[in-house]
């Protein structure tokens, strides 16, 4: 593993493997936790985080991380599914990260996608985020169309949490959490463009050679909405760790 400087001040970790990623975002985890136990974490779902968290369990067992105090804002959730779906990012958190840890559940914050009123829950959530003081530290994945949260090629920058209606390439790669590609939901409710910017630290993941072309996008690409993970290049502090075949088509002199 080695650190190299990225297109601007973009930090690029190129890992070989999917675990060395996973690690390497676990520990920086941590760290955010362990010195500043009341942080205020953003956190994604998708299959990229799930060792990650993995990981950050591990440690928390090792070194006995106190997450009593942590307050967290999930980046999405799908539109129509309760809690206790097994395909709600609610059920996901749960089962991955939460139930493992000792996170107060009051501190836990995922989008409520059986809302009645989805406006007002959306700007309830972006208030909220706001009253906790703002993101400390963000975990994103990204998708295959260079998607963040749930930001789909062609969204506003300027957005904060909305829903959104998901592109069929985003649907058909979901597909695979769902018994059939009819049951995906079509919208969600997602962190917006500029909720994710104002996050003090973000911290990118990508793992798999069909994330390269989106990495790319990201850091070198040009700032568009077409590729709305092109925008984290104007982040002040914005890490992207990354395997080697995420990696592939970053310019030679960004890879270890
Ligand atoms: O990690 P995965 O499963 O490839 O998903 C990538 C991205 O897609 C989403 O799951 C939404 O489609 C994001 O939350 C995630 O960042």
């Amino acid at each position: 593993m080695g650190n190299r400087k990225g297109c601007e001040k973009m930090q690029i970790i190129i890992t070989d493997s999917y675990e060395e990623m996973s690690m390497a975002a676990a520990k920086i985890a941590a760290g955010q936790i362990y010195f500043k136990p009341s942080s205020v974490l953003g956190l994604a779902t998708g299959s990229t985080p799930l060792l990650m968290y993995k990981k950050l369990v591990e440690i928390y067992k090792n070194i006995d991380i106190d997450f009593s105090h942590i307050i967290s804002f999930n980046l999405d959730e799908y539109i129509g599914l309760a809690q206790n779906n097994q395909q709600s990012y609610y059920y996901f958190m749960q089962e991955n990260f939460f139930r493992h840890i000792n996170i107060n559940i009051d501190n836990i914050h995922i989008p409520n996608g059986m809302a009645e009123d989805i406006t007002k829950e959306c700007a309830d959530y972006d208030n909220m985020i706001k009253a906790a003081g703002g993101i400390d530290l963000q975990i994103l994945g990204i998708g295959q169309n260079a998607h963040i949260g749930f930001n789909e090629p062609d969204i506003k920058f300027e957005a904060t949490t909305h829903a959104v209606e998901l592109d069929n390439d985003t649907i058909a790669a979901n597909a695979r959490f769902f018994a059939d590609e009819k049951d995906v939901p079509r919208r969600a409710i997602s962190m917006g463009i500029k909720t994710i910017m104002l996050a003090k630290k973000v911290v990118l993941l990508a793992n798999g050679s069909n994330k390269a072309e989106a990495v790319y996008k990201a850091v070198c690409g040009k700032i568009t909405p077409a590729a709305p993970a092109s925008i984290l290049q104007l982040h002040r502090d914005v890490m992207m760790i990354v395997d080697r075949k995420a990696s592939a088509l970053l310019p030679k002199e960004l890879c270890n």
